[in-house]
């Protein structure tokens, strides 16, 4: 039996597709796998049964990656699994800054017991007309799941679309329109476009990259939409860069002091990835993760150790090691395992930065002598028997 723990609400629909061979739980003790969205993990403490830690999601910067690898525990994000669900979101919050929306939708609730509103609204709409976004530029930087899609959709609205990001994957490149114009060098997005919109994860290389240098650089008027994470962004710089009229608007799904309340910036409150479609593609595709992972000991969508997958173990016994990325470690496990009279029927070793994962799959069970021998070695993190 497997339990696993969910750190915030996450779909049934995707728990659901748990066997009866799991429990839920809310002891952190007991559980082999955590599911979480967006609760900050930083300062929780990880015992030794976790294995596992599922982000139903993109982003994992609620998530301490290196200090999980260290304690052999995988984590997992869902990778597009949301995206369509925030295209949707950036899409709407052009159309809000192009036109005051929200003010005419406020006028008419203000007006609301005023006998004459039909009369009066002919008069006052010019306060809220605003342009099309057809034939406007759009800059979108960072070209992954969700500025692919959000690329592609614009094409469509009639929109001339530049995008840049130099760590483009190959699937990402094949799902992008040919309409999109390939950029090099991402000051031209701030100097050409009317809507810049950003997508790249929030690291410590792209935390702050749309500062006050950059905005700077933008067009006068321009609308800059943050769907990713508040702190890619200077918002101290863009609140300052709106005062000016240099900015027309700011939309941004993350609230906080500097922005809620702020004029010319509307806010949403974290809602890019919250439709049903999207919240349960994500809890499925996390609960396959780990089941993968717990089951059969393939890794699939990690973000702190490599993929890998053996298939479903075959063999009497299977082992998997989490160890860090140094010199010698195969060999000391191949060592240990003949020395101890076991035949590997099949192998794997996969590195990712500093970690490593290998999968030994041997034709007689692991006994706790072997497991132990193996534990002991300079540089390994956890070891599981798989089966
Ligand atoms: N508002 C929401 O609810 C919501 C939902 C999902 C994701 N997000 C955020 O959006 C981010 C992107 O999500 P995704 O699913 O598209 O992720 P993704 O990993 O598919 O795409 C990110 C892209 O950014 C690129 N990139 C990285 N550094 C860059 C840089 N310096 N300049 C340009 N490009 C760079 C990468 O090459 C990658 O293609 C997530 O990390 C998350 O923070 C927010
Ligand atoms: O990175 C993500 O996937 C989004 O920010 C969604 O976060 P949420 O699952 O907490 O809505």
């Amino acid at each position: 039996m497997y339990q696993y723990k969910c750190m915030n609400q996450i779909a049934q629909f995707g728990l659901n597709h748990f066997t009866k061979d799991y429990k839920q739980t809310e002891n952190m003790e007991e559980a082999d796998a955590l599911l979480v969205r967006s609760a900050a993990l930083h300062e929780v403490e990880f015992l030794e049964n976790l294995k596992a830690i599922a982000r139903a999601g993109a982003g994992v910067n609620n998530i301490p990656l290196t200090k999980c690898a260290e304690q052999g525990i995988v984590v997992f994000n869902t990778p597009g699994a949301n995206a369509n669900g925030v295209k949707e979101l950036v899409l709407a919050g052009m159309l809000l800054a192009a036109r005051d929306i929200i003010g005419g939708v406020n006028w008419v609730q203000s007006e609301r017991m005023n006998e004459d509103i039909s009369k009066l609204a002919e008069k006052q709409k010019k306060q809220f007309a605003g342009h099309e976004i057809q034939g406007k530029k759009l800059g979108i930087i960072g070209l992954g799941a969700i500025g692919v899609q959000v690329a592609n959709a614009a094409t469509h609205l009639g929109m001339e679309v530049l995008g840049y990001d130099p760590y483009i994957s190959v699937e990402a490149a094949w799902n992008l329109s040919r309409n999109i114009r390939h950029i090099t060098n991402v000051d031209d997005i701030y100097k050409e476009c009317d809507y810049i919109t950003i997508h790249v994860p929030l690291l410590d290389s792209t935390k702050g990259m749309i500062n006050a240098e950059a905005i700077e650089k933008m067009k006068d008027g321009v609308v800059v939409l943050n769907y990713a994470r508040d702190l890619l962004v200077d918002e101290k710089a863009m609140v300052d860069a709106l005062k000016k009229g240099k900015v027309a608007r700011y939309m941004t799904d993350f609230p906080n002091p500097v922005t809620a309340g702020a004029k010319g910036v509307i806010v949403t409150p974290h809602l890019g990835a919250s439709t049903e479609e999207a919240e349960e593609n994500c809890a499925r595709m996390a609960v396959k993760e780990v089941r993968c992972y717990l089951e059969h000991g393939n890794i699939q969508h990690s973000v702190n150790y490599p993929d890998c997958d053996m298939g479903i173990p075959s063999y009497p016994a299977r082992v998997a090691i989490c160890h860090r990325n140094v010199k010698n470690m195969l060999s000391q496990f191949t060592t240990i395992l003949g020395e101890a009279n076991y035949n590997i029927g099949n192998m794997t070793n996969k590195s990712r930065g500093d970690y490593a994962y290998s999968m030994f799959d041997l034709e007689s069970a692991a006994s706790p002598e072997l497991i132990q021998k193996l534990e002991a070695v300079e540089g390994v993190l956890k070891v599981r028997v798989i089966c």
